[in-house]
């Protein structure tokens, strides 16, 4: 697992050790060798870097080995994930360089007065002149990050920056992390807005539920560019792409499963609004108090809409008793609150979605035997059903077509775009859902957007290839 990836530095003494019996003290402490490079080597000794996974994820077990190893000394011990984030994950580039003084006489005073000029004649120039076109911001006030929950603006932080690597990477998006100091609702508005001129389209990221509900809906109501909360429509969009494929695999009609979606925040209340648009007539959601039951009262704004829904069904209990006959669970709540003995209890042909971050709701090796398709939202397990198979195509698309929001249409057809990557010959139990690698996943997502946006009128700008 990336995160408990470890480096050890070691000098060895040749005549009192050898590599195999550090490899072996490794070994029996849980650890898995995975490189081994040599830093410096000479005739009594020599100097390796060793990269060692951590099944039980106890780095001290190792190290406890490796001290007691006469004749190894242990330098440095140096976790990888933490040596990625060292200085930050992203860099502001200029376009070109500043040679002389006409350069900076053009991209600066007293050239730039002119083009700031054209822009306040005509405002929709910001988009030809400016970083616009090709800008996001990601904004978090750090209340809901990942599944680790409101951990503040400055711990959310390296999500952020992760969330514009990869806007960049996969889309070539340029994207900017900001992290508010605040959890007012309406500071958080009047703040985004406030700073959205140089944006050509808002992500709101990990911001807790219900403020995001209004949140959202208040910024794409007041502002002209794409206002999208990652955490609800990416999440939900790529659920849907998932679903669909796995129900063929498991040769189930939407219309005929019974579904639980457990933790109805962000995620789980756009996922569920997305199911009942995609044809799922039976739905369970679930969050701490148990089932949201159908005509029930709630003080939640969003809950009180799935009561009110007929595909909601009219059952009461906890996660561990309606589970029982679902064919889906759809986790987006916490890490290991299903047990093996509920998964055991679903219908035949089950499918289970656990996609709580960083841990999953339940574990592979205690799913996998009872269930027929089984995905999570991590990069290390097989089908990973993670917002990051939408957010960059979806804002790629959006931007070329200078869509005015993100809607309905839009986000369906970004779910059956990426849902198409995977061939009907590809398609496997462990193969639902496309690799992030797989550049056919933006590019689909991109051009399915685009169309869905010229046809429903939201676009402002038909990009060269859709001409
Ligand atoms: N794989 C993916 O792409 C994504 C995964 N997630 C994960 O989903 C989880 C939720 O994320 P958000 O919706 O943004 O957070 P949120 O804070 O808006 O919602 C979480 C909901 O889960 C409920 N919950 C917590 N513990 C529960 C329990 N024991 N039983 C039932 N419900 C419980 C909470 O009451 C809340 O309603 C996080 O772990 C997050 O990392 C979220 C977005 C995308
Ligand atoms: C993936 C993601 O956005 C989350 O876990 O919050
Ligand atoms: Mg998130």
């Amino acid at each position: 697992m990336a995160q408990t990836s470890i480096i050890f530095r070691l000098e060895l003494n040749h005549q009192q050790v050898s590599f195999g019996d550090v490899a072996a003290a490794i070994s029996k402490a849980g650890g898995d060798i995975t490189s081994i490079d040599v830093i410096r080597s000479g005739q009594d000794s020599s100097i390796r870097d060793i990269t060692v996974d951590l099944a039980d994820k106890d780095e001290a077990k190792i190290v406890d080995a490796l001290k007691k190893l006469n004749g190894t000394q242990l330098i440095n011990v140096s976790d990888r994930t933490f040596l990625v984030h060292l200085g930050g994950k992203i860099t502001v580039q200029p376009t070109l360089p500043i040679k002389n003084r006409d350069d900076l006489s053009k991209v600066y005073t007293p050239g730039v007065a002119r083009v700031c000029t054209a822009i306040h004649e005509n405002p929709k120039k910001a988009y030809s002149l400016t970083i616009k076109r090709n800008t996001v911001a990601v904004i978090t006030d750090g209340t809901a990050v990942l599944g680790l929950g409101d951990i503040g603006p400055y711990a959310a932080a390296p999500v952020m920056e992760g969330k514009a690597m990869l806007f960049k990477q996969l889309a070539g998006v340029d994207a900017f992390p900001i992290c508010l100091n605040t959890k007012d609702t309406e500071e958080i508005i009047r703040t985004i807005k406030a700073i959205s001129p140089i944006f050509g389209g808002i992500n709101l990221e990990d911001i807790s539920s219900p403020r995001c509900f209004e949140i959202e809906s208040r910024l794409a109501e007041e502002l002209d560019v794409p206002v999208f909360h990652d955490d609800q429509h990416g999440t939900a969009v790529v659920v849907i792409a998932g679903l669909l494929n796995a129900l063929k695999v498991v040769g189930k009609r939407i219309e005929n499963i019974r579904v639980v979606v457990n933790g109805i925040g962000a995620a789980g209340v756009s996922i569920c609004k997305m199911l009942l648009e995609a044809g799922v007539t039976r739905l369970v959601p679930v969050d701490r108090e148990g089932a949201i039951v159908r005509r029930g009262e709630y003080a939640h704004p969003m809950w009180q809409w799935l009561a009110d829904q007929p595909q909601v069904e009219n059952t009461t209990g906890t996660l561990q008793e309606v589970i029982q006959e679902a064919d889906v669970f759809i986790g987006v709540s916490q890490g290991r609150l299903l047990k093996e003995e509920d998964v055991k209890r679903m219908a035949p042909k089950s499918i289970v979605f656990a996609m709580a971050n960083p841990e999953p709701e339940i574990m592979p090796e205690e799913a996998l035997p009872h269930v027929s398709v089984y995905a999570t939202g991590r990069s290390d397990f097989p089908n990973q059903i993670n917002n990051v198979l939408v957010f960059p195509g979806i804002f790629r698309g959006a931007l070329d077509c200078r869509a005015r929001r993100i809607n309905e249409p839009m986000k369906l057809a970004a779910s059956r775009a990426i849902a198409s990557v995977v061939s009907e010959s590809e398609l496997n139990d462990h193969y639902i859902i496309p690799s992030i690698f797989n550049e056919a996943v933006v590019t689909q997502v991109r051009k399915a957007v685009i169309e869905a946006a010229i046809i429903t009128g939201v676009s402002r700008r038909i990009p060269p290839d859709f001409r």
